[in-house]
């Protein structure tokens, strides 16, 4: 075969050993009764002879259910999707103890009862020229295929002769199978794409553990696919320190994670954890919400500093001497040594809590000192005793206090002279006028707080106590970040690394991140590497083409995307009527852009729309300005077309969701019906954020998608700007 070509077979399979596919399909077969024997051979393990005490035991045995819950044979999931077969035998260390030249890939080792290899995890490195190698560079491969599936069964492969001279004509072809699997229907959460990483994410899949990537990637360009894929890849090369230290995903917001939720335990991996930024920082509940501007100076690193300093206020210099009484003697710690003690201690920047948790012992040392000198000869159980002694412990708590987080912010929000001590120089006065709270608040259980304060109260709380480390953090959406959410994410990570994915031209928050290396300096990961990815597997050329018009305005600089897809998808734009609203007692409302005079009326072909892409198959959404969300909502089930909210899933029965134009990133459907795009910008604070989230609500169609509106489309969508 000189260029890649699906094989598809009929169905009625001969079962001739010399057909390719049959052979295949006995390799599957016998595959897949090798997992099954991993499987049992597990499940009769007897642990009774070898754990010694029932906590063993029980630790133990949850291993193992683990372990066979991961060598489940799912028979919707290909259990491999490639074969290499090498030129040569590649070194042991590399082939998993192999001897052969021919390994199939998949999504997890199996091996027959000898042991040798019959499946060979996607990660290994005798995996990796599935992925990378090509014409120009073969990577000793003689021959790379790729199986095709129809359900769980295996009905066709395509052939790649990367190392035959004589045929030179499969360079610019691109493979059928990888164009099938980006063409098919959307139904249900995310899936993985292991059988289909191309060349340029495959190199951040594999970048090492022990530095940050950021990927910058326009809509659909793969970037929550290679994130995900990046931490399967590093639990595998780095299984022990991983478990040991831990890795998140942290994404925008619960829908999301929701839809993303199982493409890590389709890939066996079943321990990673998920959480929004707002869970990383929920010291408080968050009941109140910020003007735009108060988030902002809130968000905004100079915040740091703040909070640092009136950590640090706590500390009282010493001005009495501590006398504590043992027996008959009296031992005294004059004012000016436990002043340089205390001094010594700020100096040293450790942690305001670490440093409290120090001083007690330091001051005991003192007073060690003193008895040493005067013939006795102490132990540490002395010092122990000292440093509890009552005298030092008021001591402590009249220099060093306990600081709570939660009440340290709430003073620097309500009381406007303990902000101003600890911000003179840092915020303006009008800054700290715009993040006081405008009215007087009881307590701190009574407070409002927004989500930037629990920031802020995260913040304090790492000045206290030191943040755990994890060995990576995936950090999706990271462009809508503020400095001080950053720096929360970064101190979960200060021991390890962080892949931080994202789009400048998505931003819309009104701190969102300028620049990368903005973003990576408030991470705490200045060294990052940045790479860029362009080619486009969601979106199709006529919707991204149309949706990259904005680009010069809300992301002037970055490249637009190019759609990979053949299938040249569905596009339309739809002037719909307004309809006259019924005679009403109240007075008419001016503004024509309030769809809500008569929601149901004017949403009759928004409605139709939806009818109309619900005739295809696979998953269709309505994406809306959120307060046009209830009324979209009635007219949906006025016309009788059950929805879903986001986060709920697809199935092939309930295929409709209605997307409040907020909660759409990130996420994607086959077919979607948007809305009044002017409505979607109307709805953020200024211009360019409306016009960013606009283009997020446009790039969210596989394969097709209507704009209906009766207001006039924005002016940078015509042209017209
Ligand atoms: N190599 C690939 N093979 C097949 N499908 C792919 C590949 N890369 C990405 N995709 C698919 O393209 C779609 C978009 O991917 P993904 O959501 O990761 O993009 P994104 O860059 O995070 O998009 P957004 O910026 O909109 O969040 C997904 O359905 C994903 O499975």
């Amino acid at each position: 075969m000189s260029t890649p070509s699906d094989s598809a077979v009929p169905s009625a399979m001969p079962s001739d050993e010399t057909d390719p596919l049959s052979r295949e399909r006995a390799h599957l077969a016998h595959s897949r009764a090798a997992l099954r024997s991993m499987r049992e051979d597990v499940q009769s393990l007897d642990i009774r002879d070898v754990t010694a005490n029932w906590v063993n035991a029980e630790v133990l045995g949850r291993q193992i259910d683990e372990r066979i819950k991961a060598l489940a044979d799912l028979s919707h999931t290909p259990l491999f999707f490639g074969r290499l077969d090498y030129l040569h035998a590649p070194g042991a260390e590399q082939a998993e103890g192999a001897q052969g030249e021919r390994f199939y890939i998949g999504r997890r080792h199996v091996h027959d009862p000898a042991g040798d290899p019959m499946v060979i995890d996607w990660r290994a490195p005798v995996s990796q020229p599935f992925y990378r190698a090509s014409k120009k560079t073969p990577m000793d491969v003689a021959l790379r295929r790729r199986f095709g599936y129809t359900g769980g069964d295996l009905t066709a492969y395509e052939d790649e002769h990367l190392s035959d001279p004589a045929d030179s004509s499969e360079t610019a072809a691109t493979s059928k199978l990888l164009q099938q699997e980006i063409e098919r229907p959307r139904v249900g959460p995310m899936r993985d794409i292991v059988a289909t990483i191309q060349p340029e994410q495959d190199e951040i899949v594999r970048s090492g553990l022990g530095g940050t990537v950021c990927v910058q990637g326009g809509p659909g360009t793969g970037k929550t696919a290679v994130g995900l894929h990046r931490v399967a890849y590093l639990l595998y090369a780095h299984r022990e320190r991983l478990a040991r230290t831990g890795t998140l995903v942290i994404g925008p917001n619960a829908s999301f994670l929701h839809y993303i939720e199982q493409v890590l335990p389709a890939l066996g991996e079943l321990a990673v954890k998920q959480a929004t930024v707002d869970d990383l920082v929920a010291h408080v509940e968050v009941r109140g919400r910020d003007e735009a501007p108060a988030a902002v100076v809130k968000g905004d690193a100079r915040m740091a500093e703040v909070l640092r300093r009136a950590v640090r206020a706590h500390v009282t210099m010493p001005t009495e001497p501590v006398v504590v009484v043992r027996g008959s003697r009296r031992w005294r710690v004059p004012a000016y040594e436990l002043a340089d003690i205390v001094q010594e201690l700020l100096d040293r920047e450790i942690r305001y809590g670490a440093a409290r948790d120090a001083l007690p012992q330091r001051i005991a040392h003192a007073v060690l000192v003193q008895m040493e000198r005067s013939g006795e000869a102490p132990d540490d159980r002395v010092q122990d005793a000292v440093a509890r002694n009552p005298a030092v412990k008021a001591a402590v708590k009249a220099i060093w206090p306990p600081v709570d987080p939660a009440k340290l912010v709430f003073r620097l929000l309500s009381d406007a002279d303990f902000l101003a001590a600890h911000a003179e120089g840092v915020l303006t006065e009008e800054e700290q006028e715009t993040v006081r709270w405008a009215k007087p608040v009881r307590s701190v259980r009574s407070a409002k707080w927004a989500a930037a304060d629990a920031v802020l109260i995260d913040e304090a709380t790492d000045l206290v106590q030191r943040t755990h480390s994890l060995g990576h953090v995936v950090l999706d959406e990271a462009q809508d970040l503020s400095p001080m959410q950053y720096r929360a994410v970064g101190r979960r990570c200060t021991t390890g690394s962080a892949t931080v994915l994202g789009d400048l031209a998505q931003g819309t928050t009104p701190w969102a991140t300028r620049s990368w290396d903005e973003a990576l300096a408030h991470l705490g990961k200045r060294d990052a590497v940045v790479e860029e990815l362009t080619a486009g597997f969601r979106v199709p050329t006529d919707v991204i083409t149309y949706a990259s018009r904005l680009l010069p305005y809300i992301a002037p600089g970055l490249a637009p995307v190019a759609s990979v897809r053949e299938n040249p998808g569905f596009f339309e734009v739809r002037e719909t009527t307004v309809r006259e609203a019924p005679v009403r007692e109240a007075p008419v409302r001016e503004t024509t852009t309030d769809a809500t005079m008569d929601a149901t009326a004017d949403a009759t072909e928004v409605v139709a729309a939806c009818e109309e892409l619900l005739r295809h198959e696979g998953s269709v959404g309505l994406i809306a300005a959120d307060t046009r969300v209830p009324l979209l909502s009635e007219a949906l089930t006025k016309a009788g077309l059950a929805h879903l909210a986001p986060g709920e899933e697809t199935t092939l029965t309930a295929r409709l969701t209605l997307v409040p134009a907020s909660l759409a990133k990130g996420l994607e459907y086959d077919y979607v019906v948007l809305d009044e795009p002017q409505a979607v910008v109307d709805a953020e604070p200024d211009e360019r954020t409306g016009l960013r989230r606009l283009y997020v609500t446009l790039t969210r169609a596989v394969s097709g998608l209507i704009v209906t509106h009766a207001t006039p489309l924005p002016a940078q969508l015509t042209g017209e700007a």
